[in-house]
């Protein structure tokens, strides 16, 4: 197995603030990820870090065989797929559902060409298709659902074929209904075996889909636990990450918290 994210003592420092202090982690091309924490616990900073998007101000971070840092990040960049309500700002409100995912080809946010190959043109409307958003193609991203736009986004992390695919809160926002087919979506992404080695972050143990095989539980910018979620997300280590007694229960392929009484 090929590691595609490998980060050996990384430390993050803003200021006097250490936002990551001293995480170490390797994800190999099969392994689906979950990273679970509280605000504030340095969970998208961690993704971005993984996305070539910051460097640590301590300590290695290896992406797809390179070191970030030794390389172009925009050579990097596209080889990774990010899907990020940050990012989701920047999409134009009246930009077409169907070009938000196509122009991800070509590395940009906003339809700047007039014809695209149709080789791509095909990709997209298949990831609309997967996603299935396929009937909102020609509707304008500003018109979207909540539970669409996580959708798009990730119907355009996925349109450069990308060899890690970074999901954060994919589906915050979401009422109980689109919370559910959402995860359903993603438990099919994590459980195909053509799929990318994918990160996924979280505040809820309830949106881990199926076909997560691991868990980083991480609090004020420190690594709780990781390994194998089975062994990782117990009670005991999320009552820890989230400062109150816990216990989790894993049935049917979903994951569930509630307070220790
Ligand atoms: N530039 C900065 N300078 C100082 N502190 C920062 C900076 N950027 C982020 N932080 C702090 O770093 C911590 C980690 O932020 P991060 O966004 O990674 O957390 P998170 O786990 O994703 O939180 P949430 O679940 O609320 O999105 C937060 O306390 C945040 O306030």
């Amino acid at each position: 197995m090929a590691a595609v994210a490998e980060l050996a003592g990384v430390t993050l420092r803003r200021g006097n603030a250490v936002l990551l202090n001293s995480v170490s982690l390797i994800v190999d091309e099969s392994e689906r990820w979950v990273v679970i924490g509280p605000n504030g616990a340095g969970k998208t900073t961690l993704l971005q870090l993984l996305g070539a998007q910051l460097y640590p101000s301590d300590g290695v971070v290896g992406l797809l065989g390179e070191v970030v840092g030794a390389v172009d990040v925009f050579e990097l960049r596209p080889r990774i797929g990010l899907s990020s309500s940050a990012f989701a700002e920047r999409i134009p409100a009246g930009e077409k559902v169907r070009d938000v995912v196509l122009s991800a080809a070509y590395a940009v946010v906003g339809r700047w060409r007039e014809d695209y190959d149709e080789y791509d043109v095909d990709r997209a409307d298949d990831l609309l298709r997967s996603l299935r958003i396929d009937h909102l193609a020609d509707r304008t991203f500003g018109t979207l659902s909540e539970g669409e736009r996580k959708r798009t986004q990730i119907a355009r992390a996925l349109m450069t074929d990308p060899e890690l695919l970074l999901l954060d809160e994919p589906a915050s926002g979401l009422d109980l209904a689109g919370r559910e087919s959402l995860v359903d979506t993603l438990s099919g992404i994590c459980l195909d075996p053509a799929s990318p080695a994918t990160i996924l972050v979280t505040h809820h143990v309830e949106e881990i889909p199926e076909g997560i095989t691991h868990a980083l539980l991480l609090k004020d910018g420190d690594v709780v636990a990781a390994g194998p979620i089975d062994q990782s997300l117990t009670g005991e280590n999320l009552s820890q990450t989230f400062g109150l007694p816990l216990t989790v229960e894993h049935s049917d392929g979903r994951w569930h918290a509630r307070s220790r009484r």
